[in-house]
């Protein structure tokens, strides 16, 4: 897991790299304009093409004169430099770069307070005005050519961080930004781009390790964790030789009312094809036909079987679709004690009864999306505070709780923030919800803990989207499709040996 840095901490790790390792401030900085470079020229293979780099005279701007100077010594021949002098300072490193861009043949424009700014004809734009020592929200002349860039509708690309975002979680809906399409951001994400509210600024991100020193990050102290590959690699169990169906665990999914039977069905097909060993289905009795025509291998059980069965399982998902059977959470609660996930119906209820959430077992696992979240925990205003808000309640209530986005922040009970990576906008569509409650049982009832079941199931459940989407060129991901390829995802991340 990488830990993310406030802006304040990178600062601090900027420091200790330069003070405890031979690299100069300057050697840095050109470790990171190299390291821009290489990710720029394979989104921009062209070298044709006609860049614009606008330019603070801080470090950011050091950045996007060294990047010039780079381009072109990579054989970008239409490179022009904009620079801002819209402050009296400018850093050392950002002097030096200027004084190395002089001697080459790269146009500089200088504009000063109240200057026109001309028509951009460039294909592309780098912004390299402010980085992350952005301390104020941009205004006067800073806000002028912002959104000049913006308006002039090419192509934008960042330096570290889009100008006017901050790179902290804590994001006022309405402060202007450069809206870039790709940002090439240094050694970390920003903790800010995993929030919604940065989605005008940061369409796509990119992670360049500019060589800052990682044992030092890593001990530095931050809630916020992102979920790699390799923790994925650590957790997963490959399928042992001579097991059999009752090693992988019994599942219950409760689901589904007359009408919302797909819901249930969609739960019970991903628990099925994220490895349960056994599935049973507690769905209601008009359902039975559909289940057994797409699932026959999902065991169903009524209402009044599982008074006498709940020992069997070892592991309940309860919610999707639940409807008017919503009675039977009350049921499940009083009779199991283990973790079990809650999602959907069950959370309404849970909002609807309060005093009922206290009732579950410790570390079950709670899926909201954001308006079950508020309506669970209260309303918010943003992300930064909902997360918060659910740091706060896994801590205190000692769940695990999933607040689901393109990004999902697993909240766990130590306090700790995991950032989900995997997933896309493909994804957005009814149901998805559903089949991530049904992973979620399924790892479970295979016997993972709680938490790594939470890693688990949020991060194929989005790296199985990612493939359709990204392999498969699909530009929409029907849930039903997402299930089919959960077992070849789990089948390319972990080869059989
Ligand atoms: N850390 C690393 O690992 C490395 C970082 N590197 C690079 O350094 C960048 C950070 O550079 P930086 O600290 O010099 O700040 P930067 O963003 O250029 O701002 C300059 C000055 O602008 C000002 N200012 C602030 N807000 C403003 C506003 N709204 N409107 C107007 N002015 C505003 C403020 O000065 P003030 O106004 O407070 O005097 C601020 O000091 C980082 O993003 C990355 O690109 C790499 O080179 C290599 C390694
Ligand atoms: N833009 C997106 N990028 C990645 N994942 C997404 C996106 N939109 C939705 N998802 C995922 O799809 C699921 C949607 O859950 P939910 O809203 O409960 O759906 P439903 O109730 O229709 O089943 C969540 O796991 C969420 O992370
Ligand atoms: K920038």
């Amino acid at each position: 897991m990488k830990t993310i840095l406030t802006a304040a901490q990178t600062r601090e790790a900027d420091r200790y790299t330069i003070e405890t390792t031979p690299i100069a401030s300057i050697d840095l900085m050109e470790n990171a304009s190299l390291a821009f470079v290489t990710v720029f020229m394979q989104l921009y293979p062209d070298k044709n093409t006609q860049v614009l780099i606008c330019c603070g005279t801080g470090n950011n701007g050091g950045d996007g004169l060294a990047i010039a100077r780079l381009l072109q010594e990579h054989s970008y021949d239409g490179v022009a430099v904009w620079i801002a002098r819209f402050s009296e300072r400018e850093s050392d490193e950002f002097a030096t770069n200027v004084a190395r861009l002089y001697n080459t043949p790269i146009p500089i424009t200088e504009f000063f307070t109240g200057d026109e700014l001309p028509a951009i004809r460039q294909r592309v734009v780098i912004d390299a005005l402010l980085g992350s020592g952005l301390n104020k929200p941009l205004q006067g002349d800073w806000l002028r050519m912002v959104e000049h860039i913006n308006q002039a509708g090419k192509p934008i690309v960042a330096v570290d961080i889009p100008t006017g975002l901050r790179a902290d979680g804590m994001l006022p809906q309405e402060e202007p930004t450069i809206q870039a399409h790709h940002v090439i951001s240094f050694q970390r994400p920003k903790l800010s781009f995993f929030f919604p509210e940065s989605a005008n600024a940061v369409e796509r991100f990119h992670v360049v390790d500019i060589g800052l020193n990682e044992p030092f990050i890593e001990k530095l102290p931050s809630d916020f964790k992102l979920i790699e590959s390799s923790d994925i690699q650590q957790i997963y169990r490959n399928r042992k030789p001579f097991s059999h169906k009752g090693t992988y665990g019994h599942a219950l999914i409760i689901a589904g009312d007359t009408n919302t039977l797909g819901a249930a069905l969609l739960a019970c097909g991903a628990c099925l094809y994220s490895g349960a060993g056994l599935t049973s289905a507690c769905i209601p009795p008009t359902g039975l036909t559909a289940l057994n025509a797409h699932l026959p291998e999902v065991m169903y059980c009524t209402e009044e079987e599982l008074l006498t069965m709940w020992d069997r399982f070892d592991a309940i998902g309860i919610g999707p679709g639940l409807g008017q059977r919503i009675s039977l959470l009350e049921d499940c609660m009083a009779h199991t004690h283990k973790p079990m996930v809650v999602d959907a119906d069950a959370l309404t209820f849970l909002s609807q009864n309060k005093g009922l959430v206290d009732g579950l077992p410790k570390h079950s696992i709670l899926t909201p999306h954001m308006k079950e979240f508020d309506r669970l925990f209260g309303a918010h205003d943003s992300w930064w505070d909902r997360v918060q808000t659910a740091r706060e309640q896994a801590m205190a209530l000692q769940l695990i709780i999933l607040l689901k986005n393109q990004y999902t922040f697993i909240a766990l009970p130590d306090g700790n923030v995991l950032i989900n990576p995997t997933g896309n906008p493909a994804m957005a569509s009814g149901g998805m919800g559903d089949v991530l409650t049904g992973m979620l049982t399924a790892f479970l009832a295979q016997g993972y803990p709680p938490r790594d079941a939470a890693i688990l199931a949020c991060y194929l459940h989005g790296a199985a989207g990612d493939r359709l989407a990204t392999d498969s060129g699909m530009a929409v991901v029907p849930a039903r499709q997402l299930i089919q390829a959960i077992p070849s995802t789990f089948g390319n991340l972990f080869p059989p040996h």
